[in-house]
């Protein structure tokens, strides 16, 4: 009975990302109120300087005392350049706090999200989002809110005063602004739009450097340097342009206030002057109204300029709350503690692993077309011992692991660890339980150690030792130039494939799991590690149950159980001897094993033998239509090879 609809890991459907940086900044809301309140407190200074120099202005026409005058002036100057630095502080506190809650937040997330989920996202766009986007999140959540509130305040504080000094001088003022604000307020619509292209395009980009460095030896060996330069040019030559559309946006917002205030200027001091030459206004006035023009000029364009930032930052919001929406796992019963989490080894009297009638298949694509890659898996694993998984490739032998471990769940049927189902396990303890060396080795950049005690950071100096022995790395680590303390680089660079992936072995082996998950780990070792680490293997599956998926059958030969796995259907199981007779699969497999392991032997011994080696080709040998080989380069092989062909 198909039990679930859905393989992800998350219980309910995609979640909404929106508000999850709006619920960030929340926390922020008193140390951004203190700011906001400090550069109220700025502006109050600010506003009243006018003031105190008209009076000044009057006291000078008066003859009178000027020292009270002078000294407010200078108060208010010193009041508001002290507030304004405080508040810009706070501010600037408060948008770090909200950038590192807004990043602690989604990566916690990132390494939490459902994996089916995950793969369908470009890692650049995610890296583009997680580092870029939230800190244009920052800029406008701390310092374009609250220049918008500041400056927005000084200017309705200047609208209102200037209304008191000469209401007509203020409705010309205020029709000269009009025109501005409303071409203001359209580019600043047209602004978002070409912002949330570019962040776009910038996350493409970023996906596309991504892509070509982490398959840079790819690249190269493959002479794609010139095409790919070329295709994320393209991708850059997007972003180029979309950010010139922005930067054009910006560039016409805040010269079209200035422009308008400008205007607004001409015409007060033409209307201001004919009115005090006809003693309708005092000069005093109409200095002190034109001062707080001044005032108003820089606030409006700020107020402008703030309102263009938000609206990028509003762009980066979304995208970073879409990400920060990517379904999770677990979120049931057992993941939040009520499930019984079994701790130690597993029941002995119960089979490690058992899958009953498993069926799975991968989704892709929008809307997601479903593959189905097990139809009907059951097997069972014993408590202790080395049972193996073989098969063609693409059979699902690596499904199978990736459903034990939970990553995707099963469309149908159940998957059991020491007899309980792993839907009813916490998460934690599930992988507790059981320990995974994946096909591509995972090492990562980092020392020997923290590579090492990766999933067990407090282990002890003994448990290292002893898990480097067993797994054959001992005497390389200590040939290291500082030992457990050298660096590796990126994917473990440094190491050999080989050193990696016994060093994921030891690190798995660290964890002293009650299920060892073994995804051709032994693809990498020569004959002789191969040996060591059949021994290797014969130790741990005493401890544990230990589950090997091998192309290599010769690891595997002593197993106490063969599972012959044939497109995502169980086709044989029994050991080596069984199987050579009754399964003519295995025998296939296991039969061009060794067929394959004897060709590279011949060639090499033709070597040993001293045959003539012709050297590199001559640049004239022509290139066959396939690409490969051709009759002159058969015959500069060496005499061995060439009777063989
Ligand atoms: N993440 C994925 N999304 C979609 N399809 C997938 C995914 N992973 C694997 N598949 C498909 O599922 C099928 C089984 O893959 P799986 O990796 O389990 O095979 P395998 O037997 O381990 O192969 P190999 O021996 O080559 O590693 C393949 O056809 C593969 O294309």
């Amino acid at each position: 009975m198909a039990r679930r609809v859905a393989n992800t890991n998350q219980r309910s459907g995609a979640e909404p990302g929106a508000g999850r940086v709006g619920s960030v900044a929340k926390r922020q809301t008193a140390l951004l109120g203190t700011g906001v309140a400090l550069g109220l407190l700025g502006v109050g200074a600010t506003l009243a300087q006018p003031w105190a120099i008209g009076k000044l202005i009057g006291a000078v026409s008066a003859g009178a005392s000027l020292t009270g005058s002078i000294i407010t002036v200078a108060a208010l100057f010193c009041l508001g350049a002290f507030f304004s630095s405080l508040q810009s502080y706070v501010i600037g506190r408060a948008g770090e706090n909200i950038v590192y809650d807004v990043r602690h937040g989604l990566v916690g997330r990132l390494l939490r999200a459902d994996l089916a989920e995950f793969g369908k996202w470009p890692q650049g766009d995610i890296i583009t989002r997680t580092v870029t986007d939230t800190s244009l999140v920052k800029i406008a959540l701390s310092q374009s809110l609250a220049q918008l509130i500041i400056s927005g305040a000084t200017t309705i504080g200047c609208v209102v005063l200037m209304c008191t000094i000469d209401l007509s001088l203020m409705l010309i003022t205020l029709a000269s602004l009009g025109v501005a604000s409303t071409l203001a307020i359209v580019l600043a619509r047209k602004l978002r739009g070409a912002a949330l292209q570019n962040r776009d395009d910038t996350g493409a980009f970023g996906s596309g450097v991504q892509r070509v460095l982490s398959a840079l030896p790819t690249v190269k060996a493959s002479r794609a340097e010139p095409r790919e330069t070329a295709r994320i040019g393209a991708l850059a030559e997007r972003a180029r342009r979309s950010g010139i559309r922005v930067n054009a946006y910006n560039a016409l917002l805040v010269p079209s206030m200035n422009v308008g205030t400008q205007g607004a200027l001409a015409v007060v001091v033409g209307a201001g002057m004919a009115w005090v030459a006809r003693g309708e206004m005092s000069m005093a006035d109409l200095t002190t109204f034109v001062m707080y023009l001044f005032q108003l000029v820089s606030p409006l364009v700020m107020v402008f300029m703030a309102i263009g930032q938000f609206v990028q930052g509003r762009a980066a919001i979304e995208r970073v709350d879409k990400l920060a929406g990517l379904p999770q796992e677990g979120g049931g019963a057992a993941d939040a503690g009520q499930g019984l989490a079994p701790t130690g080894p597993l029941p002995a009297h119960h089979p490690a692993i058992e899958f009953h009638d498993v069926r799975f298949g991968y989704r892709r694509g929008e809307p997601a077309a479903m593959t189905q890659v097990l139809h009907g898996v059951s097997l069972s694993v014993p408590a202790r011992g080395l049972t193996a998984v073989v098969g063609p490739s693409g059979a699902g032998k690596t499904t199978l692991f990736q459903l034990i471990e939970r990553f995707y769940r099963v469309d149908g049927g159940r998957v059991l660890l020491g007899g309980r189902d792993v839907e009813g396990l916490p998460l934690e303890t599930l992988r507790g339980l059981v320990g995974y060396v994946q096909q591509d080795s995972a090492a990562m950049r980092g020392t020997v150690r923290e590579n090492l005690t990766y999933a067990q950071p407090h282990a002890s100096e003994d448990d290292i030792r002893e898990a480097l022995e067993m797994a054959g790395l001992g005497a390389v680590v200590a040939g290291l130039p500082q030992g457990l303390e050298t660096e590796l680089g990126d994917q473990g660079s440094g190491l050999s494939g080989g050193q990696r992936q016994r060093l994921c072995i030891a690190r798995t082996l660290l964890q002293k799991p009650a299920v060892m998950l073994l995804d051709e780990a032994t693809s990498h070792l020569d004959s002789d590690s191969e040996r060591d680490f059949r021994d290797v293997l014969r130790r741990v599956s005493r401890q544990c149950a230990v589950i090997a998926i091998a192309h290599r059958i010769s690891t595997v030969i002593d197993a106490e159980k063969i599972v012959v796995l044939e497109d995502g259907r169980v086709r044989a199981t029994g050991v080596h001897r069984d199987l050579m007779e009754n399964d003519a699969l295995y025998r296939r497999l296991a039969g061009s094993q060794l067929h394959a392991e004897s060709g590279p032997a011949a060639t090499a011994g033709d070597r040993a033998r001293g045959e003539p080696w012709a050297g590199p080709l001559p640049s004239a040998v022509g290139r066959p239509p396939w690409g490969g080989l051709n009759e002159q380069t058969v015959r500069l092989r060496p005499i061995g090879i060439e009777e063989q062909w």
